[in-house]
């Protein structure tokens, strides 16, 4: 439904010039929800942006419904991006307006009725749980409120594609996990593709079902999330996947040691993943070296049968049962790495 072919695009600036998007292809199925993953710089937002012709590539092509987006004159483009909505990480809406009136800006652009815009409006607030917000001011709104306000204010011209550049990134996990099911609602119950970039790989296990990694403004993969973990050794996916940084217990991690001493035990953070499951990570740990021991913190994707993440293990066992089982971990390149020492 959307292809995206060839897109390369340089900008320049005084005497240099920057190729932030090299010769990438990507095609969008129809309902899919595709969530873009890159470091910063990558050329994230400049691709999304190409979608809608925000930015014009230098070569390539972007056809929708069979429509070559870089060759339509600027009325009939116009007239193709209404049908494409877009949300941003800061929101952008008009603090002089209420929340009706940021809803209602795209309909009345269209000169719309009257009767048709109230319609509309009330109808996207019903969508997007705001109907008691209709009067009030943005900046009386929390981020996930002026986010929705958002949502339905692209959602006005009846769009069948969503962009939405870091939409979650300025809020909270809670408040993302809450647009994040706005979204998915709104692409299963509207049947709205969604193209998203993101930093998190919670949006990605939550809403997304394609995900495309780019690198310098090339395409590195896409597929299923399953499919890019397979890609695990690229440093982009390898980051990505232990994105979420470990932690240590705070009361633990005051009395934490650099060194080993009698009576302390070792903090060891494993990592699993296809070639070691979270079970047998502790039957080697209980089962063969018989050492007791703390989960203190879990940070692990299933994805089919597989597992992906980290295990922060406290062993209890005496030293030299510790040692065994953390050499045997390193014979067997489990990945692992003692945090400290502590009792
Ligand atoms: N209008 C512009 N003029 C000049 N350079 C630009 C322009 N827009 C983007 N760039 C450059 O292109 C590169 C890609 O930028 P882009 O914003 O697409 O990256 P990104 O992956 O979205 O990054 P981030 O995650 O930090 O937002 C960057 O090096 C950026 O400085």
């Amino acid at each position: 439904m959307i292809e995206i072919k060839n897109i390369s695009k340089t900008f320049h600036q005084k005497k240099q010039s920057f190729k932030a998007l090299d010769q990438i292809s990507l095609n969008i199925e129809k309902g899919d929800i595709v969530g873009i993953i890159g470091f910063s710089g990558a050329g994230k937002s400049t691709l999304i942006r190409t979608v809608n012709l925000l930015e014009k590539p230098d070569e390539g092509e972007i056809i929708i419904n069979g429509k070559d987006f870089t060759r339509l004159k600027s009325r009939e483009l116009a007239k193709e991006r209404k049908k494409i909505g877009m949300i941003f990480q800061h929101f952008n809406l008009l603090s002089s307006r209420t929340v009706f009136e940021n809803i209602a800006l795209p309909l009345e652009l269209d000169r719309a009725d009257k009767t048709a815009i109230h319609k509309k409006v009330n109808e996207l607030l019903k969508i997007v749980g705001l109907e008691d917000k209709a009067n009030d001011y943005p900046k009386s709104l929390s981020g996930g409120q002026k986010q929705r306000v958002a949502i339905a204010r692209a959602l006005a011209n009846d769009p069948y594609l969503l962009l939405c550049d870091e939409a979650t990134s300025a809020l909270d996990p809670a408040t993302t996990l809450s647009i994040l099911q706005l979204l998915r609602d709104i692409n299963q119950r509207l049947g709205i593709t969604i193209l998203l970039i993101t930093h998190e790989m919670e949006v990605i296990r939550t809403v997304c079902n394609h995900v495309a990694v780019i690198d310098k403004g090339k395409l590195i993969t896409k597929g299923t999330l399953r499919e890019i973990i397979s890609h695990k050794d690229h440093p982009i996916i390898k980051q990505f996947i232990n994105s979420g940084v470990m932690n240590i217990p705070q009361e633990l991690n005051k009395k934490l040691q650099k060194e080993p001493q009698d009576g302390l035990f070792p903090l060891i953070e494993v990592e699993v993943n296809e070639d070691i499951s979270v079970e047998e990570l502790l039957s080697i740990v209980y089962d063969k070296y018989k050492i007791p021991y703390k989960i203190l913190k879990a940070d692990v994707e299933y994805l089919g049968d597989a597992n992906f993440g980290k295990l922060l293990l406290q062993l209890q066992g005496d030293e030299e049962e510790n040692q065994q089982a953390i050499y045997y971990l390193n014979q067997n390149k489990i990945q692992n790495r003692v945090r400290g020492y502590a009792q």
